[in-house]
């Protein structure tokens, strides 16, 4: 297959508009058809649950189901199916997941901020949450590590996942291997809108959850973002088609920068894949390794789908790049420059930023330890990755003795009565009276 021609842009001779229609990210089939055929199937399942769950699951996986759930017998063969050496593989992956995700654990706190008044943090976990697992064109069982092992590390008391069946009713076995080791509780083969519906509004067989996690495609991620609008569920954020930006310099390998940009191109025709760099032989070469690389893919029709939708922007300086970055707020940032570190400090929107030649932005998609679910479509500028906090509930608590509400009462006095609120005053001027004082 050739190379998909990826538009050529010089940033300078941009001017406003041309800038901005350059950052914007393509429209996605049509939005308005995605967002029309969500709610119709949302109020399916809300109007026929599991029946609607079954209906649906024929028409968008062709598959007939007796049952939703994975049951004993179907988790006791995925082990069997799935290879020691890839079940080495999620083991040792799991275990960096864990061990970054565990240091970045929030402590509960306390703090006496006036004498006899002690305010407290205290973290609990969110009670039922739901996992979506994306099968459509690849099962991803690195992501069911990724949402598996924070919801673990939180205490969640019901972790529930839904994932697509394949064409022969059965879920993959690796994700059902993941989803065990991880301690995942219960496994759904839904996929799509209807899963994430399911989970958040329950059914006969699936229970609904406080709150869902996970990437997937545009269905998915306007179910979630429909379901949330509708106060039905919470989500994590937008996780939807893959994006990386590379900011390349001169010294960077156009090798590796191809090969960067197309395993995030692989992941769907939606794919965004951008390359910005201050070296315009840096982006001919780069355009040349895309033609030779994609070519030797499996999955070379779906990048150079994305790869056309796709861009190189030529910039003067660097400085400009990542000007571009924090409008564009990539999912993935890789900084392939010569002293990618003394950069960093620019970067202020972003999901997960790679340093260096040798970080590919693969090693976070699998096994480096940083979580892969990323917001996407500019969300990185207000949400953040996946992490054990995710999953946590912070409960703020507050005492304070006779001695202590005698000392701050006076000011909580003063801005009741600003505000004209006579009521909250007499909650606290009624504690400020000496004991049995007219009471
Ligand atoms: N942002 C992140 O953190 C992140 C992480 C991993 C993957 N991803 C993205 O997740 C996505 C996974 O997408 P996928 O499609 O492979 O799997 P998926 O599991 O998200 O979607 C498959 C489901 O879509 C439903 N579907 C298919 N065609 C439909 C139609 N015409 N109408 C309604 N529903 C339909 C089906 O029910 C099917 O089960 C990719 O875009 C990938 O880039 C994002
Ligand atoms: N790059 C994806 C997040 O956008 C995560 C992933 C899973 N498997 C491979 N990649
Ligand atoms: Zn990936």
């Amino acid at each position: 297959m050739s190379a998909a021609p990826v538009r050529r842009l010089r940033w300078t001779g941009l001017d406003a508009a041309a800038r901005a229609e350059a950052l914007a990210r393509p429209a996605r089939g049509t939005a308005a058809e995605t967002r029309e055929a969500v709610a119709a199937i949302v109020a399916a399942v809300a109007r026929d649950g599991d029946a609607a769950l079954r209906d649906l699951t024929a028409r968008f996986d062709g598959v007939t189901q007796e049952r939703i759930e994975v049951d004993a017998g179907e988790f006791e063969r995925a082990e069997a199916a799935v290879a020691p050496q890839l079940r080495s593989a999620m083991e040792e992956a799991a275990a960096r997941i864990t061990a970054f995700h565990r240091a970045g654990m929030v402590p509960a706190y306390a703090v006496e901020t006036a004498p006899g008044v002690v305010c407290e943090r205290v973290v609990r976990p969110v009670v039922r949450v739901g996992l979506y697992v994306p099968a459509g064109t690849a099962p991803l069982p690195s992501t069911a590590l990724m949402l598996g092992v924070p919801a673990g590390l939180a205490g969640c008391r019901e972790v529930v996942l839904c994932t697509p069946p394949r064409p022969d009713g059965s879920a993959d076995p690796a994700v059902l291997v993941a989803a065990r080791m991880t301690g995942v509780h219960r496994v759904f083969k839904l996929g799509g809108a209807q899963a994430i519906a399911a989970m958040a509004l329950g059914t006969a067989t699936v229970p609904g959850c406080d709150k869902l996690f996970g990437p997937g495609n545009a269905w998915v991620t306007e179910a979630k973002r429909q379901l949330a609008q509708r106060g039905a569920v919470a989500i994590d954020m937008p996780a939807g088609p893959s994006e990386v930006m590379v900011i390349a310099d001169a010294g960077a390998d156009p090798g590796f920068v191809a090969a960067d940009l197309l395993s995030q191109a692989e992941h769907g025709a939606d794919s965004q894949v951008v390359l910005v760099s201050d070296d315009a032989p840096l982006l001919d070469a780069v355009e040349r390794e895309l033609a030779t690389q994609l070519g030797a893919l499996p999955r070379a029709a779906v990048a150079a789908q994305a790869l056309a939708r796709s861009r190189l922007i030529e910039v003067d300086l660097l400085e400009q790049a990542f000007a571009i970055a924090n409008a564009y707020a990539p999912e993935h940032l890789i900084l392939a420059l010569r002293e990618p570190r003394r950069w960093l400090d620019r970067v202020e929107a972003a999901g997960s930023v790679f340093l260096g030649d040798y970080t590919p932005e693969a090693l976070g998609d699998y096994c480096s330890g940083t979580n892969h679910v990323l917001p996407t479509d500019g969300a990185a500028r207000a949400y953040s990755g996946v992490s054990v906090a995710s999953f946590q509930n912070f409960i703020s608590v507050q005492s304070a003795s006779r001695e202590g509400v005698a000392g701050i009462g006076g000011c909580a006095v003063i801005l009741a009565e600003a505000e004209g609120l006579q009521a909250h005053a007499n909650a606290v001027r009624l504690r400020l009276q000496p004991a049995g004082a007219g009471r």
